[in-house]
C-alpha cells in the first residue's frame, strides 16, 4: 500500500463507446475511495498534448452512469504516433505528477500506451472500451452489448417494412476488422444471411454474388417473404450500396442498402455495459494499488482479471465458431426453406 499513486491521469480514446463513462465514474469513486486523485485529459491523447486536464472530483461523475459518449471526450491522435508526441506526453505526465495514466480505450490506444512506455515510467493500465469487440484475453468490452442490441432494434424496425413489402434490404454494421457485431446481430435478427471475415472473402465475390442471387430468388417465390443480408463494414468492396447495386446490375434484383453507422455507438449505455463499466473501473483502481503495470482489465468467465496489454492486441479472438456454423448450416437454411 505504501508506494500507491497518490495521482492516477485518466483518458479515452479512440472510438466512443456506451459505458465509458460508466468507467470513468467507477476509477474516479474508486480512487476516492483509497485517497488517490484523479486528473481528467480530454481528446484522449491529444489531452495528453495539450495539457489542460481537468481535477475530477465526485461531483464531475455525479449522474453519468446513464451517459452514452464520453465525458472527457474522445479522438484519434496521429500526434501521438511520432517520437516528438510521446516526449511531450510523457513530459505532461510528469509534470501533472502523475504516477500512473489510466486508458479507456481500444486496440490502438493500448498501442499508444505501450509506445509511451519508452518515455515514461509510470503505472500503465487499460480498459477495454470498444464496440467491436476486438480485444484478446476480455470475453466483452465496454459498448459491444449496448452496440449489439441497438443495432436489433434498428433492423426489427426496418424488418417491418421489409416484410411489409417483401423486400430486400442490406444492411452494414460498424467493425472494421471483426465480425463480433455483425454475427451477433445477424442471428440475433434471424438474418437470412450474415457476411463477414469469418465466412467471406472478397476473393469469392463472384460465386457469393450468385449465391445470394439464388437464394432471394428463392425466398421471394417460395414465401414471397422479405430478406435481409448484414454485412460488416468493410468486407465488401465498395459496402452495401456497392452490393445492392451488383445484385441490381448482374441480376436485376431489387435491394435497399442501409447502413446504420454511427448510430450503433451512441446512446445510453444497457445494463450489461454499465456493470461490465463499473467492475473494469473498479478492478483499474485496484490494479495500480496491487502494482500492477502494463496490463488491460479483462473479463473472462464472470470474473476480473489482468491480461498484459502486449496480448490484448494480438487480434485473435475470434468469433464463436459454434455461431458461425449455427447460423450457416442450420438457422439460415432452416428458415430459407420454411413455406
Ligand atoms: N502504434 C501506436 N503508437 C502510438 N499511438 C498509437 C498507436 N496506435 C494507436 N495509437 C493512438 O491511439 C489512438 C486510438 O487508436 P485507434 O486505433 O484509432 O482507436 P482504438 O483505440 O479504439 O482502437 C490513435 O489515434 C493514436 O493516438
Ligand atoms: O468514427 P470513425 O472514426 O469513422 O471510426 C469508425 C470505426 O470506429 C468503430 O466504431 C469503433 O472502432 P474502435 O473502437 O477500434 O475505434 C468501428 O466499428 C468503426 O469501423
Amino acid at each position: 500500500m505504501g508506494n500507491q499513486p497518490k495521482r492516477i491521469a485518466l483518458l479515452t480514446s479512440g472510438g466512443d463507446a456506451p459505458g465509458m463513462n460508466a468507467a470513468i465514474r467507477a476509477v474516479v469513486l474508486a480512487a476516492h475511495h483509497f485517497h488517490i486523485e484523479v486528473l481528467g485529459f480530454f481528446h484522449g491523447y491529444n489531452g495528453l498534448l495539450e495539457n489542460d486536464p481537468t481535477l475530477l472530483d465526485l461531483s464531475a461523475v455525479n449522474d453519468i452512469i446513464r451517459l452514452g459518449g464520453t465525458i472527457l471526450k474522445s479522438a484519434r491522435c496521429p500526434q501521438f504516433q511520432t517520437e516528438t508526441g510521446l516526449k511531450q506526453a510523457a513530459n505532461t505526465l510528469v509534470k501533472q505528477h502523475c504516477d500512473a495514466l489510466i486508458v479507456i480505450g481500444g486496440d490502438g490506444s493500448f498501442a499508444g500506451l505501450l509506445a509511451l512506455k519508452q518515455h515514461w515510467d509510470g503505472q500503465m493500465i487499460g480498459i477495454p472500451g470498444t464496440i467491436d469487440n476486438d480485444i484478446d484475453g476480455s470475453d466483452a468490452t465496454i459498448g459491444f452489448s449496448t452496440a449489439v442490441n441497438t443495432a436489433i432494434n434498428a433492423i426489427d424496425k426496418i424488418r417491418d417494412t421489409a416484410n411489409a413489402f417483401e423486400r430486400i434490404f442490406i444492411v452494414e454494421l460498424m467493425g472494421r476488422h471483426s465480425g463480433h457485431i455483425t454475427f451477433n446481430v445477424g442471428v440475433a435478427c434471424a438474418a437470412e444471411q450474415v457476411l463477414s471475415f469469418e465466412n467471406f472473402s472478397a476473393d469469392n465475390r463472384e460465386q457469393k454474388l450468385k449465391q445470394l442471387a439464388q437464394e432471394i430468388a428463392s425466398v421471394q417465390q417460395t414465401r414471397h417473404n422479405s430478406y435481409i443480408l448484414v454485412i460488416a463494414e468493410n468486407v465488401w468492396p465498395g459496402g452495401a450500396t456497392a452490393l445492392a447495386r451488383e445484385l441490381k446490375e448482374t441480376f436485376a434484383i431489387d435491394s435497399t442498402a442501409c447502413v446504420l453507422g454511427h448510430i450503433q455507438r451512441g446512446g445510453s449505455p444497457d445494463a450489461k455495459d454499465r456493470v461490465i463499466a463499473t467492475k473494469m473501473g473498479v478492478a483499474a483502481v485496484q490494479a495500480l494499488i496491487n502494482g500492477e503495470n502494463e496490463v488491460m482489465i479483462a473479463e473472462q468467465n464472470s470474473r476480473m482479471c489482468s491480461v498484459a496489454l502486449k496480448q490484448a492486441i494480438q487480434h485473435q479472438k475470434k468469433i464463436n465458431p459454434n455461431l458461425v456454423a449455427a447460423h450457416e448450416n442450420i438457422l439460415a437454411v432452416t428458415a430459407q426453406n420454411q413455406c
